[in-house]
């Protein structure tokens, strides 16, 4: 057992000390792209700057034949592009590791760390099925930084995709100061929990609740309702993240051309108090960054509640509705999520200010 005072020592002699928060970077969507595809990594350059996070993908969706080509693609992408992860400007750099288990991930890791270490800032580590998985990669991280030199520490974030990993989840999430957050992997995790589902997330037809029959008519018309196959999973997530002070995503979206249910099933995510989702077309990039962003009115509402609740104690009435501590600690949530990607994102700024001088007038 470890003592409390020990979880915040450096884990190799010469490696970073590991932080004590992780820190509120905006997020709302992490593009995934394969570092061995040409035409994907050409486009790499001019995201910059328009999509939170990059994420060069290694693991599934990479041909076994590409897997050294997309690792050095990926050391080559970093190199050549100056701006990009390790705090050089607002795009994070991202990868995602092969499988712990699989004949690339001690490489994947060895290679990026000390090749590109000072450019990376999460490494995201699929099927991750314990705190044991946590506990391997914390030390060989440690490790490899403080061979390469680093002087912060590369953060961790799991991809939930076992039912092995989900009963685990928040022994995953406590068990690193370098936790950063968690994803869902709602394809892998329908796999192994032996799902009866084809897709890549989002809902199916099937999963449905229906109206009750009138005057007992069974066989007369009664409305059917499609329920959310992942809101058990997503609220579980959310919950062992907050609790840990990390950060929750969902993950795929695979129909590329239903944009609709693509922004519904980012919605559903958001509203539950994920910060995030992944991108995997360029497409997605634009979906996720309206999703994840507040409304502007839903901004200026928190913002009057806020300045309604003077001190932030007793309730006020504020449109005919009641306004306490608990609502005001939710606005506060907005606000501060607001004044975040307003920070980076010129074009949202101008929408939450523009709100603002119209409320006024
Ligand atoms: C899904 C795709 C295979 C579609 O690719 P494509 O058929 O080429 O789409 P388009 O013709 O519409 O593409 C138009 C141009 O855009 C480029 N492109 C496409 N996707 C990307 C991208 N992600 N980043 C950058 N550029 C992209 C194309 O090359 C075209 O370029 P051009 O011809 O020059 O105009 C493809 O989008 C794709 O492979 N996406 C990533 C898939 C991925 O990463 N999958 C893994 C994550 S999901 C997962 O692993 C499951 C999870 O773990 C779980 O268990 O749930
Ligand atoms: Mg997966």
């Amino acid at each position: 057992m470890r003592s409390a005072k020990d979880f915040f020592a450096p884990l190799a002699v010469g490696a970073p000390a590991p932080l004590r928060e992780i820190p509120a970077r905006p997020s709302r969507a992490i593009h995934f792209f394969d570092p061995s595809n040409p035409k994907m990594a050409a486009k790499v350059p001019d995201m910059v700057g328009s999509v939170d996070v990059l994420l060069g993908n290694l693991e599934d969706a990479v041909k076994a034949d590409n897997k050294l080509a997309a690792r050095q693609g990926l050391v080559d992408i970093a190199r050549a592009t100056p701006d990009l992860g390790g705090g050089r400007g607002p795009t994070q750099l991202w990868t995602r590791v092969n499988a712990l288990d699989s004949p690339w991930g001690l490489d994947d890791l060895t290679t990026l760390v000390t090749e590109i270490g000072d450019r990376l800032d999460v490494v995201m580590v699929p099927k991750v099925q314990g705190a044991e998985d946590i506990h391997y990669v914390d030390r060989l991280l440690a490790q490899l930084e403080a061979k390469a030199g680093l002087d912060r520490p590369i953060l961790v974030h799991a991809i939930l995709e076992t039912a092995r990993g989900m009963v685990n989840v928040e022994e995953i999430c406590g068990a690193s100061p370098r936790m950063q957050g968690l994803s869902l992997g709602p394809a892998d995790l329908a796999a192994d929990r032996r799902m009866k589902t084809t897709r890549v997330g989002g809902g199916h037809p099937g999963y449905l609740v229906r109206q009750d029959p009138v005057d007992g008519d069974i066989e007369g018309s009664r409305p059917t309702y499609q329920q959310d196959l992942w809101h058990y999973t997503i609220a579980r997530m959310v919950d062992a993240c907050a609790m840990h002070g990390i950060y929750p995503y969902y993950g795929p979206f695979g129909d590329i051309t239903d944009v609709v249910a693509c922004e519904d099933q980012f919605r559903n995510a958001f509203l539950l108090g994920c910060v995030g989702t992944w991108s995997l077309h360029p497409k997605q990039i634009a979906i996720a960054n309206r999703v994840f962003s507040p409304a502007p009115e839903d901004v200026a509402h928190a913002r009057r509640v806020v300045e309604a609740m003077g001190d932030g104690t007793g309730a006020v009435m504020l449109d005919g509705k009641m306004e306490d501590d608990a609502s005001l600690k939710q606005c506060l949530v907005m606000v501060e999520l607001a004044e975040q990607l307003a920070a980076i994102d010129p074009a949202l700024k101008e929408q939450y200010d523009a709100i603002v001088t119209e409320a006024s007038r």
